[in-house]
């Protein structure tokens, strides 16, 4: 797919620190945000001014080594207690993508495997890593894009979820990379993009990205999609997800789940897009996955504006768990994997 359509990079490696694309203030001004150590990526990341579970994965990547560049006149024994204190602490910035806890555990792999070098060698080696996963997960998307084709017939309707585009990983995306290169091969497809309460991934983040590739598409709002299916105006759903267990229960933006019944109900085909590095086989289904809770104040408000009344109580889960058996398949860099998922999933990785 052409490079000028998706300029934009959500996150970068300058010389001697991270610049990203502050997501918070999108789409009203591309905000470059400068960051220089771990403190300020894991305050990134939490904030969601970076966000989607692979763009996590890159961002925690390189915050680690900005974590440990200065650590100096230290015996390995020394440096690799700090190095597991810092992936812990970038782990505890959001639970539910395991990419996140996936880049980290690359790197504390590495580190240990370069127990015996000089550390210095180390440090340099993390950022070689950092930047690896980074470039690995440009092609990677590129390829879930690709292998995603035969799923998306000429004119398709496509409802999405959430942001999944080239924002929430290192280019392309992963629901939005199948999307984008359908629209690059000239099917005609419309999108029908729910705005993603509370925080309006879908409104802000999804719209803004398929205006740049100037793809045909409709703003929604989430309670709308029982309508849009009834009425035969969706012929395939696809959306990525942050963490998918040894079964196929699938972790993504809450809301997720509520889609995934309706597509049953309505004979619909719930697809799921992800890299490898979202599949989390040390878990056997998906109660065990954990939920991100966050803020009252994100339902309570609309952006800045309170609508409901002061003090009222919420529950805000950010993400929830669609049962494998909702899902028709899944899409990665490696190829379609269709049921029995237990069985599948785990030979992607043999
Ligand atoms: C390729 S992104 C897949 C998921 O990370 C995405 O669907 C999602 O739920 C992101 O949630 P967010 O809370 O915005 O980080």
């Amino acid at each position: 797919m052409s490079e000028n359509k998706q300029a934009v990079k959500s996150i970068e490696w300058r010389d001697d620190h991270v610049r990203i694309i502050d997501q918070t203030f999108l789409p009203s001004r591309t905000v470059y945000c400068d960051i220089r150590d771990i403190g300020q990526m894991w305050d990134a990341i939490k904030k969601l001014k970076v966000r989607g579970a692979p763009a996590i994965g890159i961002a925690a990547a390189y915050a680690f080594y900005l974590g440990i560049r200065d650590i100096r006149d230290i015996s390995f024994a020394g440096f690799n207690i700090e190095a597991e204190r810092i992936a812990e602490y970038l782990a505890s910035s959001r639970p539910t993508a395991v990419n996140l806890k996936w880049a980290l555990d690359r790197i504390l792999m590495t580190i240990y495997a370069l127990r015996e070098k000089p550390i210095e060698e180390i440090k340099a080696k993390v950022l070689e890593v950092a930047q690896t996963i980074h470039q690995e997960d440009i092609r990677t998307c590129r390829q879930i894009g690709l292998n995603g084709q035969e799923l998306i017939p000429k004119k398709a309707n496509i409802l999405t979820h959430c942001n999944t585009g080239g924002l929430a990983t290192g280019q392309y995306g992963t629901a939005l990379s199948m999307i984008f290169h359908a629209h690059e091969e000239g099917k005609n497809i419309h999108v029908w993009v729910d705005e993603t309460r509370p925080l309006l991934q879908g409104a802000r983040l999804t719209a803004w990205e398929l205006s740049q590739a100037e793809i045909p598409f409709k703003l929604v709002i989430d309670s709308a999609s029982g309508h849009l299916m009834k009425s035969g105006m969706v012929d395939l759903i696809v959306v990525g997800t942050d963490r998918v267990a040894a079964n196929g229960d699938t972790a993504n933006k809450i809301g997720t789940y509520n889609l995934s019944v309706l597509a049953k109900a309505h004979n619909i085909p719930f697809y799921v897009a992800l890299p490898l590095s979202t599949i989390d086989l040390s878990l056997s289904h998906g109660d065990l996955i954990p939920i991100e809770e966050r803020d009252s104040a994100e339902v309570t408000q609309f952006g800045n504006a309170r609508v409901a009344p002061p003090k009222t109580a919420t529950f805000n889960p950010a993400f929830d768990v669609t049962p494998a058996e909702n899902i028709t398949a899944f899409i990665t860099e490696k190829g379609i994997v269709r049921p029995p998922f237990t069985e599948n999933l785990k030979k992607l990785f043999e």
